[in-house]
């Protein structure tokens, strides 16, 4: 059974490294923690599957289920190799050229709200600009003008509060349905916005098909996949789903990054003598990020500590159970495994708290690191978007840094403000991340 919990996905600090290796918490659920076994959960082929908590927060049937949400281990492969080309490193060096697009429009966004808002911008914001109009192109070759009007589209914000309410729709149906007659206005608000994203997915791709015929439509991840693969209400799908999952994953992550640099002094400055030394002009590429070791181990740091989706992956135990921690665990019981815990166990990371901001550990890490940092997931389910997401934040960390030297964090942002909201993927807490730019 799915608890309210799991569907909120507000169940995941309990597993601390403190509780134990193993913890039972609900009646068919346990949380593991010790890194044998979370590597056993993940391992390619050990028969866990994700739960049925992947289609209820989806709303996906299993008949249309898109790539995250697929349970079948079959159908998620064959699906999977289709995007593993346009998602793969080179297929997305491929769109360099708009994704340094993107990153400046972001920087200059910055700085006009700093010279409006005395010299403080939302970095939150605007990173959040960039991660919808980056995936609006790949998705749907749409581009969403949030970057250039300061403003999220309608549909980003229907999006959005559709991932929220998804969890309130799976645990109570019936609601939903009786918002159709009855006039409760933000039940009613809801199932417009579920509405209006399956029509608009649906407009944009039958939009993209006229433009292909007419040969004037722009390249989108799904533009090489071989003709009927994949029919055209499953493009609008997961083109949606990518807006989910691309969005503000990537620009939380990166807001964090910026906070974390911007509140350690001395982390800043070897960023910046590193990217001054060997950056020398603004026609750097995704591939000459790679070159930058100490920039390599921040985004590390940041994804250890501030990975945007740190809580609980449910899966099932496989048939005839598995024994974890020395526990058996019983077919069918949801497993739970938590990056939060694991990027925090002392065991692995030497001092491995909030407050301690470490790139250099990444030098050279031990195995036990290297096997316990899972910020995007483990085994055939490992996040698609790994290459896409760490480029945008290694160009956007760049990029700000070399903009704006100086910044720091403003006084409107304590650190309370950046405590973790949670919502299967967090946000810091205010919604906001003031930084002072000059
Ligand atoms: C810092 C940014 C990101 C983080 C921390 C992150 C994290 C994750 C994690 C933890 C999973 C595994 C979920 C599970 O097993 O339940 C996942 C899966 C996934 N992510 Fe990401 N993600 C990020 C960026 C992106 C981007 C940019 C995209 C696409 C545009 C994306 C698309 C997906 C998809 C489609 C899956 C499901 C893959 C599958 O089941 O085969 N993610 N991500």
């Amino acid at each position: 059974m799915v608890s309210p919990f799991q569907l909120l996905g507000w169940h995941w600090l309990t597993n601390d490294v403190a509780a134990g290796p193993i913890v039972r918490i609900s009646p068919n659920e346990v949380a593991v923690n010790e890194l044998a076994s979370v590597k056993e959960v993940h391992r390619i082929g050990s028969g866990f599957g994700k739960s049925e908590w992947y289609p209820i927060i989806s709303g996906e049937s299993p008949a249309n289920a898109g790539l995250f949400s697929q349970r079948d281990p079959k159908k998620h492969a064959i699906r999977r190799k289709l995007f593993s080309q346009p998602f793969s490193k080179a297929g997305i060096q491929e769109w360099e050229e708009m994704l340094k697009d993107r990153v400046n429009m972001a920087i200059a966004g910055m700085g006009k709200m700093a010279a409006r808002d005395g010299g403080v911008a939302d970095v939150l914001e605007w990173w959040t600009f960039m991660t919808t109009d980056v995936i609006a192109e790949l998705g749907f070759g749409e581009n969403f003008h949030a970057l250039e009007t300061g403003q999220p589209s309608q549909y980003t914000k229907d999006l959005l509060k559709t991932f929220i309410l998804s969890g309130l729709r799976a645990d109570f149906p019936f609601l939903f349905i009786l918002a159709k007659y009855l006039p409760i206005p933000p039940l009613q608000h809801a199932v417009g916005a579920f509405r209006r994203l399956e029509i608009y997915g649906e407009q944009a791709i039958a939009k993209y098909r006229v433009m292909e015929k007419n040969g004037g439509c722009r390249k989108t991840l799904f533009t090489n996949m071989a003709e009927g693969a994949i029919d055209d209400k499953a493009i609008a799908r997961e083109a949606q789903n990518l807006i989910i999952a691309g969005t503000d994953t990537t620009s939380v992550t990166l807001t964090y990054l910026v906070w974390a640099v911007a509140s350690h002094p001395n982390v800043k400055s070897k960023l910046l003598e590193e990217i001054r030394q060997k950056i020398h002009s603004d026609t750097f590429g995704t591939a000459d990020t790679e070159e930058l070791p100490y920039l390599q181990a921040v985004i590390q740091e940041t994804l250890r500590l501030y990975g945007a989706a740190p809580g609980g992956l449910p899966r099932l135990a496989p048939a005839g159970g598995r024994v974890l921690s020395e526990v058996f665990v019983p077919e069918g019981t949801v497993v739970t495994t938590h990056a939060y815990s694991l990027h925090r166990d002392a065991n692995i990371y030497a001092d491995p708290h909030r407050q301690v901001f470490k790139p250099e550990r990444w030098f050279s890490p031990t195995q036990a690191m290297k096997d316990a940092f899972m910020p995007f997931g483990g085994g055939t389910r490992v996040c698609i978007g790994v290459h896409l997401a760490k480029f945008e934040i290694a160009l956007g960390a760049i990029t700000f840094f070399l903009a704006y030297p100086n910044a720091q964090v403003a006084p409107q942002t304590t650190a309370g403000d950046m405590e973790f909201e949670n919502f299967f993927l967090i946000a810091p807490k205010s919604h906001k991340c003031f930084i002072k730019l000059d």
